[in-house]
């Protein structure tokens, strides 16, 4: 998979239908998504946030009964085609969820989780790589000292920030990140949007939220959905002062949801 492309937009989402079984979770999903943006994504509970997050990186996939047509191209390429290699796109498309879950693993080896499963053996690449995604989520000093020590040692916050790291030393070109701080305190939550904010420059990052102030905060573009629409996709300020469609207005002003 190239990560070469002369458009900006690393996703083009056209088309896309999704159904649990009988029921039908995304409606007709057109939503391209543009490289080195953070992009949110906002809406009532049940709406299907969640799900278009896991279509980008396929985590839906093997639910039983799951239905999925339309197109979800990813840099050029459908990921819906049955060729799709799922560990490659995996690499390239990175995924943290709402809790921190790391393995019952050391620091260490959560991090250099990923690199080992694509072929690197060697200590002291798999180190310089451990380093780096540490550094990158501002955990190093923190942890340098125990890398060895479990990871489930650490705070809820730390947890985070450890599978976040733990997602970019694949060296993704994407990272999503489902409600990423909905389990962590403030001080924490802080520090998670300014990583997302200064990992911007490098990744492309789609995340879904409940918190909507989170959504101004972080993000470049907001996209609300509503009952597996997406109703509208914006730029973040023009979602939250004049927003086109009178149901993502009631929403943001908290008229329903
Ligand atoms: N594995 C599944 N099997 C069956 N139905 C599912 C499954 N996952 C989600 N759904 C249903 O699909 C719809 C969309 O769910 P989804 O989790 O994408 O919504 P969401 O907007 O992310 O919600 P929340 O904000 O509460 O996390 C809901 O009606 C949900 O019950």
């Amino acid at each position: 998979m190239s990560t070469q492309t002369l458009t900006r937009d690393i996703f083009d989402v056209k088309d896309l239908n999704l159904w649990y079984g009988e029921h039908h979770a995304l409606k007709g999903i057109n939503f391209p998504i543009q490289k080195k943006e953070v992009t949110a994504m906002i809406g009532p509970s049940g709406c299907g946030k969640s799900t278009f997050l896991k279509t980008l990186n396929l985590m839906n996939k093997m639910i039983p009964n799951v239905r999925i047509t339309g197109e979800v191209n990813f840099d050029g390429e459908n990921i819906l085609n049955p060729k799709t290699d799922l560990v490659e796109l995996r690499k390239h498309v990175g995924m943290v969820f709402q809790k921190g879950n790391p393995f019952p693993q050391s620091i260490y080896d959560n991090v250099a989780y990923g690199p080992r499963i694509h072929g690197i053996k060697k200590r002291t690449h798999l180190d310089e790589i451990v380093t780096k995604a540490l550094i990158d989520v501002a955990l190093w000093d923190e942890v340098k000292d125990r890398l060895h020590a479990p990871a489930l040692g650490l705070s809820g916050g730390q947890q985070q920030r450890l599978c976040i790291a733990r997602a970019l030393a694949t060296k993704p070109d994407v990272l999503l990140m489902d409600e990423p701080t909905s389990a962590l305190d403030p001080i924490s939550t802080l520090k998670i949007e300014e990583l997302i904010l200064e990992l911007k420059e490098k990744y492309t990052i789609v995340i879904v939220t409940h918190n909507m102030q989170q959504a101004a905060r972080v993000s470049d573009k907001t996209a609300f959905f509503l009952m597996g629409e997406l109703i509208e996709v914006d730029l973040t300020p023009n979602i939250f002062s004049m927003p086109k469609d009178s149901r993502t207005e009631d929403y943001i002003t908290g008229r329903f949801g």
